[in-house]
């Protein structure tokens, strides 16, 4: 079945020797752990650093996002030729700060999707509705609009690569952790249209994790849901023990 994955989304936050002197401390911690998958997402600058370090743990490297292209005159953009040629497997798609602060679009997530199915890259899509929306009774609309968008004209692949993170715009960041409930009922919500754009035995198969400020102290209760599959990490994914912590939830 679904095996869980907890990521680590490190946003603008360590240059190379701090990633390094990350992993060299979280990587004794998690060397035995088997139960989940675990991968983090560094700064592109530390990226290849990363990959190198991560060789032969049980931890998988991405980037934080990509361009849809193999190359072209797109000044600091990365394409997903450029981050499978250093071995990077994993790659975060739309998050809410690209879709904010980049105005990152529904069209844009997809093509990049696209890419990265095409360049074997295992995509996570964020997707996730702002206060305002969720106060006006929209949550389902968007979440639905979001995916629906996001997987325009993809074929179902079985077995699915394909992670959906539910992130709340309200809960990144701000400490307020949606509900286990809230949080399961959106997974619902997200699965049921993966189902109807790909298929039943396809949307079985999609993991569906959940990101905005998980913490060691409310990791066990998001995980009790069945649901739920993972988490992404933002703030606390940043100190090695706080996101060893997380991923032994079940041990502590
Ligand atoms: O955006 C997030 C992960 O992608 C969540 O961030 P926080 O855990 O800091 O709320």
């Amino acid at each position: 079945m679904r095996k869980p994955l907890i990521a680590a989304n490190w946003k603008m936050y360590k240059t190379p020797n701090e990633s390094l002197a990350f992993l060299k401390e979280f990587l004794p911690l998690v060397e035995n752990h088997e139960r989940d998958n675990i991968a983090i997402f560094p700064t592109m600058s530390s990226l290849a650093y990363c990959i190198d370090a991560c060789k032969g743990s049980r931890v998988d490297v991405g980037a934080q996002t990509m361009h849809w292209l193999n190359e072209g005159p797109y000044t600091g953009q990365t394409s997903p030729t450029m981050l499978a040629s250093i071995g990077c497997d994993h790659i975060l798609l739309g998050h809410s700060e690209r879709r904010i602060y980049a105005n990152e679009t529904d069209d844009m997530v997809n093509w990049k999707l696209k890419a990265a199915l095409a360049h074997g890259l295992v995509p996570i899509v964020c997707v996730g509705e702002s206060l305002e929306k969720r106060q006006s009774g929209l949550t389902e609309a968007v979440l639905r609009w979001q995916i629906a968008c996001a997987l325009n004209s993809i074929r179902a692949e079985v077995p699915s690569t394909i992670t959906i993170a539910y992130e709340p715009v309200w809960a990144i960041g701000t400490g307020s952790t949606a509900t286990p409930r809230q949080i399961a009922e959106a997974h619902r919500i997200i699965r049921r249209e993966v189902a109807f754009r790909l298929g039943q035995h396809c949307a079985d198969e999609t993991r569906i994790i959940y990101g905005g400020s998980v913490k060691p102290d409310n990791i066990s209760q998001i995980m009790a849901e069945p649901e739920i599959d993972g988490c992404l990490v933002g703030g606390a994914s940043l100190d090695p023990k706080s996101f060893s912590d997380i991923i032994h939830y079940q041990d502590l």
